[in-house]
C-alpha cells in the first residue's frame, strides 16, 4: 500500500498538525436575552442553560463571558405585552429600556462588540417582521421606515453592528443610507441574508414571547427548500452594503453557508439557533448524547462549511471547554 491515511492520525501531535479547521473564542458571537427591571433572572424552559437577564446581571454576565475571551453579544429584549402595539413603537423609543441598557453596556463595555436585531417582531402586537396590514398581509416599503427608525435608534446606544433580521427587500440599503445620513458611516450591518422559514425557532419565540398571533413568516422567510434563491439574496445584500452575509439557521442549512463562501467574499456568518441548541441540550440531558462533544463537533462544523462567525447559545460553554 503507497498511501495510508492513518499515518496522519497516528498521534495527537501530528493529527493537530495536520488539522484543517480550528474554532476560537472570537469566531463567537453570544446571543442574550435581556429583561426590564432589576435582579431578574428567568429561565427559558426550551433552552436549558439560558436565562432572561436584567440589565444588573447581563453585565456581570458579559463581564464573565469576556474573561472566557468571548468579546461579542447580540442582545435582544424581552417586551411585555402592554409595550406592544401594530407598528413596534418601543422599538424606537429612546426611553425605552432596551435602548437605555444598550448604552450602559457601551459605556461599561466598551471594547465588546455589540450587535442588535432589526425586526418587528418582539415589539408588535402581531408577532410579525413588517407591518401586517387588515388581511393579513405583510407590508414590505411600509415597514422599511419602522426598521430604520429601530437601527437608527439603535446606533444612537453606541452598539457596533445592527443585524436586520426582517427579510423585508431592500431594507440593508434602506438602514445603510439612514445611518450614513446621521453619522454613523461606523456602525456595521450583518444581514441576516438567507433566513429561512424555520421550525427551529420555536424556543427563542418562547424566550420573547414573540410568536406571529396568526399566520407565518412564509412569505418574508426563505423556503427550505432552496438554495439557488440564497445567491439572489446575498448579491442584493451586496450591492446594498452589507458588511457581513448570514445564514439561518446553521446546522441544517451547512450547505447554504458553503454557498455563500465559495460565491462571496464578504466574511459569512451562521446562526446555530435556539432549537439547534434545544435539539442537543435535550438529547444530553436524557443521556443520549454528550453534550461537549456534540457542541463542539455541530459548531466546528458551521466553521468547517465556511463559517467565519458563529452566533450561538453555545459561546459560554464552548469558551470554557477550550480554556
Ligand atoms: N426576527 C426575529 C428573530 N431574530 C432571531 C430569531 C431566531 C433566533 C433563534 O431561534 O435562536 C428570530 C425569530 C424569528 O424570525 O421568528
Ligand atoms: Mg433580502
Amino acid at each position: 500500500m503507497l498511501r495510508r491515511p492513518r499515518r496522519n492520525r497516528k498521534t495527537a501531535t501530528i493529527r493537530n498538525m495536520v488539522e484543517e479547521t480550528r474554532l476560537s473564542t472570537h469566531d463567537l458571537m453570544y446571543p442574550m436575552f435581556l429583561l426590564e427591571g432589576k435582579s431578574k433572572s428567568v429561565a427559558v424552559d426550551s433552552m436549558p442553560g439560558i436565562n432572561r437577564l436584567s440589565i444588573d446581571l447581563m453585565l456581570k454576565e458579559i463581564e464573565t463571558c469576556m474573561n472566557l475571551g468571548i468579546n461579542a453579544f447580540d442582545i435582544f429584549p424581552v417586551v411585555e405585552e402592554k409595550h406592544k402595539d401594530k407598528l413596534a413603537s418601543k422599538s424606537h423609543d429612546p426611553n425605552f429600556f432596551y435602548l437605555k441598557a444598550l448604552e450602559e453596556i457601551k459605556e461599561k463595555f466598551p471594547e465588546a462588540c455589540i450587535m442588535t436585531d432589526v425586526a418587528m417582531d418582539p415589539y408588535s402586537t402581531d408577532g410579525h417582521d413588517g407591518i401586517v396590514d387588515e388581511y393579513g398581509n405583510i407590508l414590505n416599503d411600509e415597514s422599511l421606515e419602522v426598521l430604520g427608525a429601530m437601527a437608527l435608534a439603535q446606533a444612537e446606544t453606541g452598539i457596533d453592528i445592527i443585524g436586520p433580521s426582517d427579510m423585508m427587500d431592500g431594507r440593508v440599503e434602506y438602514i445603510r443610507d439612514i445611518l450614513d445620513d446621521n453619522g454613523f458611516e461606523d456602525t456595521s450591518i450583518m444581514s441576516y441574508t438567507a433566513k429561512y422559514a424555520s421550525a427551529f425557532y420555536g424556543p427563542f419565540r418562547d424566550a420573547l414571547d414573540s410568536a406571529p398571533k396568526s399566520g407565518d413568516k412564509k412569505t418574508y422567510q426563505m423556503n427550505p427548500a432552496n438554495l439557488r434563491e440564497a445567491i439572489i439574496e446575498a448579491e442584493l445584500d451586496e450591492e446594498e452594503g452589507a458588511d457581513f452575509l448570514m445564514v439561518k439557521p446553521a446546522l441544517a442549512y451547512l450547505d447554504v453557508i458553503k454557498l455563500l463562501r465559495d460565491n462571496f467574499d464578504l466574511p459569512i456568518a451562521a446562526y446555530n439557533v435556539s432549537g439547534e441548541y434545544a435539539m442537543i441540550k435535550a438529547a444530553a440531558q436524557k443521556g443520549w448524547l454528550d453534550n461537549d462533544s456534540t457542541m463542539m463537533e455541530t459548531l466546528l462544523s458551521m466553521k468547517r462549511a465556511g463559517a467565519k462567525v458563529i452566533l450561538t447559545y453555545f459561546a459560554k460553554e464552548a469558551a470554557e471547554l477550550m480554556k
